[in-house]
């Protein structure tokens, strides 16, 4: 049975270093359970500050870095080492600082990459990495925690309100004529984001508290059907919690 928690804490400092703390150790856990773990990384803000946080955790000294899977949820198509793309800020933000194995950094592809600008080929060509890594004619490996940003219009990954992506039932998809820049990104598709075990949506600031507060009423936003199997965890600040229906 999969439970929904909503967490709230007091500003989006005070949210960077709690989520990254909870990364930390979800990480320790799954590697005492698993051998490895593997997370699913979001772009945007409040997932920058996130990896920061993570570098000045005590914490992250018991993690085995070598033995962490890391996948994205979604990247703009942009090319290698573009500031935007989601890739480029993790690394800047905590990758390039630690001792990670790079066979286990499954960055999507750019846009200057094997299938050059052909958007659907590199979303197909990440549905295969990830079968791959999964094996057992599985399309998707094991995900300990998926972590998503959530857009001012409720968006999750590249899964736009109202957007034909909504409804691709394949791993990944191609995301064009997104309403937020750049037009053309690759997407986890939403049965592939629900096959996490743990979905944590991550938002901070008042821009975010109205598709929030609609999605917690439930209301149907793309980040509505962004759920975890065991688990979907909203870590919002108290601006972003601000139409969060009254928890019992
Ligand atoms: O473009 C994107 O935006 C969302 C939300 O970003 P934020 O800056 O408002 O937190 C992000 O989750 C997504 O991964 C990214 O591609």
């Amino acid at each position: 049975m999969s439970e929904t928690v909503v967490v709230v804490v007091p500003d989006a400092d005070i949210l960077a270093s709690t989520v990254a703390a909870r990364l930390a150790i979800k990480i320790i856990d799954a590697q005492a359970v698993h051998g490895t773990a593997s997370v699913v990384l979001t772009g945007g803000r409040v997932a920058a500050k996130v990896l920061r946080s993570v570098r000045e955790l005590p914490a992250a000294a018991a993690i085995d870095w070598s033995r962490v899977d890391l996948w994205w949820g979604d990247e703009r198509f942009l090319p290698s080492g573009d500031p935007d793309r989601n890739e480029t800020q993790a690394r800047e933000a905590l990758l390039d600082k630690l001792p990670l194995d790079p066979a286990r950094v499954h960055a999507m592809p750019a846009s200057d990459g094997p299938d050059g600008e052909d958007a659907i080929k590199a979303a197909a060509r990440y549905a295969s990495e990830l079968a791959a890594a999964a094996g057992a004619g599985t399309p998707v490996p094991r995900f300990d925690v998926l972590m998503l940003g959530v857009g001012e219009d409720g968006h999750v990954a590249s899964l736009f309100p109202g957007h034909p992506v909504l409804a691709e039932t394949g791993t990944t998809a191609a995301t064009f004529d997104s309403p937020k820049p750049p037009p053309t990104r690759v997407t986890l598709t939403v049965p592939t984001i629900r096959s996490a075990d743990e979905v944590w949506l991550i938002a901070a600031g008042p821009d975010k508290a109205a598709p929030i507060g609609t999605v917690l009423s439930g209301g149907d936003l793309p980040a509505a059907r962004a759920t975890g199997v065991q688990k979907t965890l909203w870590l919002l600040d108290r601006a972003a919690a601000a139409n969060v229906p009254a928890q019992p």
